[in-house]
């Protein structure tokens, strides 16, 4: 792992790493911010999913959570949001899929399936780096994310309950396989099959579950978001939970646009949100 650059940060130490990661078959890079409590001993993480033409720079930039993540003592931990330099025709040809759009899935469709595997990269390879290299409670993770990401928050806690003990998200694209960039992006990296796309849709994993996740998912939404009719559909979610007996706190704000002003709005309740799960024992 090589550490690219580092900066103090509210007491503690916010970083940009990469490292060749096996799953990905390529370099891949990441941002851990360690809170001041992580110098005398191990504390939960945090990580946090981008947006499509996100990096693993821009919520540790914009989003204003270092702050609370400090007074909580929890770590952050924000993968890039696909595999970089695939050489893949067509990789850089839109800014909805390939290269920054990666969907936090495992591709099954060449030539994706070679190097776009962000499921396997977070859930594993990347955890147990985590895990094994900075001071981390490894049974004390939750998850959240914007968009894209907060999609792939909601899948990966879903699918992982006994990994991620607590899921937010920010104007997720709820229910990808009605939107245009979940067509696009499913169809591409797992086939014209939509059986396929089930174990990645966040709403159809909601109404396949043999139980709730098992805390309240929150979840929030800006009304004044260009993307939300057509592309993040919240409504589909909200309808599976409560078919599922999911608890959920789906809240719309008045106003706000999908951008980082409406995250760094209420990175605060979500800070908090996470912290009232992990700060009790698991
Ligand atoms: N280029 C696009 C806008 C792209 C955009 O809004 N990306 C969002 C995530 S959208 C869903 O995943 C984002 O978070 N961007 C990064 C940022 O710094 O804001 C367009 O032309 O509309």
């Amino acid at each position: 792992m090589e550490l690219i650059s580092e900066h103090a940060c509210f007491g503690g130490t916010q970083g940009f790493y990469r490292h060749a990661s096996a799953e990905i078959g390529l370099p891949m890079r990441f941002s851990v911010f360690q809170p001041p409590q992580a110098k005398s001993a191990p504390v939960p993480v945090l990580f946090y999913l981008a947006g499509l033409t996100s990096t693993e720079e821009t919520f540790m930039i914009k989003a204003g959570a270092q702050r609370y993540a400090a007074q909580h003592g929890i770590m952050l931990v924000a993968p890039d949001t696909s595999p970089r330099d695939t050489g893949i025709a067509g990789a850089d040809a839109s800014w909805d899929f390939g290269h920054g759009a990666g969907f936090y899935l495992d591709a099954t469709q060449a030539p994706w399936a070679a190097h776009f595997r962000m499921y396997s990269y977070i859930l594993h390879e990347l955890r147990q780096t985590i895990v094994q290299k900075f001071p981390a409670q490894a049974g004390n993770i939750g998850i959240f994310g914007h968009s894209m990401g907060g999609h792939g928050a909601l899948v990966l806690a879903l699918r992982n309950p006994d990994v991620f003990r607590s899921v937010s998200a920010f104007a997720p694209i709820a229910a990808p396989s009605h939107c245009p960039w979940g067509q696009k992006a499913f169809g591409n990296y797992l086939g014209a099959d939509q059986a396929a796309w089930q174990d990645y849709d966040a709403t159809q994993l909601m109404l396949n579950l043999p139980q709730p996740f098992p805390q309240e998912i929150l979840i929030d939404q800006g009304l004044g978001d260009k993307f939300l009719a057509e592309q993040l559909l919240p409504e589909r979610f909200e309808a599976a939970c409560a078919q599922a007996g999911q608890k959920l706190t789906l809240r719309r704000h008045a106003a706000y646009d999908h951008g980082y002003y409406f995250i760094s709005t209420l990175i605060e309740d979500h800070l908090a949100f996470h912290q009232r799960i992990l700060g009790t024992a698991s």
